[in-house]
């Protein structure tokens, strides 16, 4: 140890006015502060105990003693015993040892330096310690902080070259614990960075190292099995592909990314009915039971038969979906059932799969069922009582194991009771139902809508004036008209924020078509005085959303004596 060093200790102790024969009176901390401080250090002092215990054993029957004090000199943990209690008081947990507390000592240089320091016999400043020798390093931890530092005290005649390098190697040790505590946290972060956008992006996302899948996201999982974690694969599957080191490839599947499925989190809306949809859609995607979603046109009942499949146990299956009501009755059999090859004139030479065959696994979502001809609900009756399909034109039968969603804007137990729907089959289909509620009835209108307004031009806003109009509004379309509302005024305000001119309901047209009757000259009226009131005033805009020169709305203006203030 370098004598300037401890010269210059032992001055800064004079200047704290200590003396070195006076008896040491160790500096405690309180019982707060104690707590508070090893709070702050818990995670290190956790790598730090469980290197503690490895020396205990070493340490057994010797006069050893190791701690670790904070960079302010508590110590806040110790293991060994300088074998008698008199000295050992001195190390106890909560005690000081920086040079203002306990003279010049390995700890207190090494707190003022922030260098390793040992300090042998009488160089210790108080005449009280000149029977023991200590040995301390710095701990610096992963952002290169400095935390404290670690010591080992021993009787002097125990002095060892040694214990330097042990307290180096385990403050080392501390510090490479808590670099590796931080890697895992940032490839824990990483990864769920990685879940989030990708889910958000609607991208399965799979990383392949050395031939085998080590990482796959929610959606990927979805489409390829949760098994897929783990397993070897001889070819990696189409997508783009980015290589991340030398033996990993982070694949973007590409043939899933185009059709992602929905999930819960793709419903928007806080209120309380959507709320308790959702739960009530999670628990029944849990099951297997058949289940009705009603609803009106628009209100989200195919996102939600989506998300019920995406988060169901049936996930890693096919969703295949079934518009009922698109498909003429000739075809419903060969929908359904499927045909072999050259069944039938026009059947393709290769024979197909009906939608069930195509949904084994999986789920399978019949759309508007409600729209289901008695025939046609006959064929389907059959499906689902046999759980097997016999494609048109074979005699083998197909089991077929499928979880049935169906939907349908319809009232069907009126249905049935006006004989347009099979009882029987309202029952199959029945198990479970529940209600998507019209957009006119929820109070998250905006609040859709600002999510719908990001998904379609990202950093779009909303006036004041169009979000009151949009409140205003009965959504006879419910949500899909809300988008198509919504893109038209992105559309109109361009780059700007869309202002309430911009939002633009069908029926307001119609409205406006029924009043704009008359002579020409009553309609051209109207429409110019409209579009002045609908640009607050400003002619050239008015002239603009006309498709009129500024000169020629000013002399219709002129003509029909149109005030432009009053409008
Ligand atoms: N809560 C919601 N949050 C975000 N988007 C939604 C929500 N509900 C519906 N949508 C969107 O609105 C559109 C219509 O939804 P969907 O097709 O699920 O309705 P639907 O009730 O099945 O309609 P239809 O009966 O006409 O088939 C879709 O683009 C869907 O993604």
């Amino acid at each position: 140890m370098e004598l300037s060093l401890i010269g210059a200790s032992r001055k800064r102790c004079e200047g704290y006015g200590i003396l070195p024969d006076s008896p040491v009176e160790p500096k405690r901390v309180n019982a707060g502060k104690l707590r508070m401080m090893l709070k702050q250090d818990e995670v290190l002092l956790n790598h730090m105990k469980q290197l503690f215990r490895q020396l205990e054993h070493a340490f057994e029957s010797k006069a050893y003693t190791a701690v670790f004090v904070n960079r302010e000199g508590y110590v806040l943990t110790r293991c060994g015993s300088l074998g008698a209690a008199e000295k050992d008081r001195f190390m106890e947990v909560g005690t000081n040892w920086s040079e203002s507390a306990m003279g010049t000592n390995a700890m207190g240089i090494v707190l003022f330096d922030r260098r390793p320091a040992v300090i042998h016999g009488e160089h210790h400043y108080y005449k009280e310690h000149h029977s023991l020798t200590c040995a301390a390093s710095p701990l610096y931890d992963a952002d290169q902080r400095f935390r404290g530092a670690v010591n080992i005290s021993t009787a002097k005649e125990n002095y060892h070259p040694m214990l330097l390098s042990l307290t180096e190697t385990i403050a080392e040790a501390a510090a490479a614990a808590m670099k590796l505590d931080r890697s895992r946290e940032e490839e824990l972060m990483l990864e769920e960075e990685l879940a989030v956008t990708s889910r958000l992006a609607g991208i399965p996302m799979i990383t392949v190292k050395k031939g085998k899948v080590v990482r796959a996201n929610g959606l990927a999982r979805s489409k390829l099995g949760s098994q897929i974690v783990g397993q070897e694969i001889t070819r990696t599957p189409t997508g783009r592909s980015t290589p991340v080191g030398n033996d990993t490839t982070v694949v973007a599947l590409r043939e899933a990314a185009a059709h992602p499925l929905h999930q819960f989190d793709d419903i928007a809306g806080s209120c309380p009915s959507i709320v308790q949809l959702k739960e009530l859609g999670k628990k029944a995607a849990d099951s297997d039971y058949p289940v009705i979603i009603y609803g009106e046109s628009g209100t989200g009942k195919e996102l939600m038969a989506q998300s019920m499949h995406t988060e169901g146990c049936r996930s890693t299956g096919p969703f295949v979906a079934l518009n009922c009501s698109a498909i003429p009755e000739t075809l419903i059999e060969s929908e359904l059932f499927g045909y072999e090859k050259g069944a039938f004139t026009g059947a393709s030479h290769r024979g197909q799969a009906g939608k069930f065959e195509s949904a084994d696994k999986g789920t399978i979502f019949l759309d508007e069922v409600g729209d289901l001809s008695l025939k046609a609900q006959g064929s389907l009756l059959r499906v689902l009582q046999e759980r097997a399909v016999t494609r048109i034109g074979s005699v083998t039968q197909v089991p077929i194991d499928v979880r049935v969603l169906s939907a349908t804007n319809k009232n069907l137990k009126q249905e049935v009771r006006e004989g347009r729907f099979r009882e029987d089959l309202y029952y199959r289909l029945k198990g479970i139902h529940l209600t998507m509620p019209p957009l006119r009835e929820r109070q998250d209108v905006l609040e859709v809508a600002e999510v719908l307004l990001e998904q379609l031009a990202a950093g779009s806003t909303l006036s004041d004036g169009a979000r009151r109009k949009l409140e205003r509004y009965a959504w006879p379309g419910n949500i899909r008209e809300l988008q198509s509302v919504l893109m038209q005024g992105v559309f109109l305000a361009g780059q700007n924020s869309i202002e309430e001119k911009h939002i633009q309901f069908e029926d307001e047209y119609e409205r406006s078509d029924g009043q704009l009757s008359g002579t020409l000259e009553d309609i051209e009226t109207e429409a110019v005085a409209r579009a002045l009131k609908d640009s607050d005033g400003n002619v050239s805009k008015a002239a603009e959303s006309l498709g009129l020169a500024r000169n020629t709305m000013y002399a219709k203006i002129k003509k029909y004596d149109i005030s432009i203030n009053e409008t």
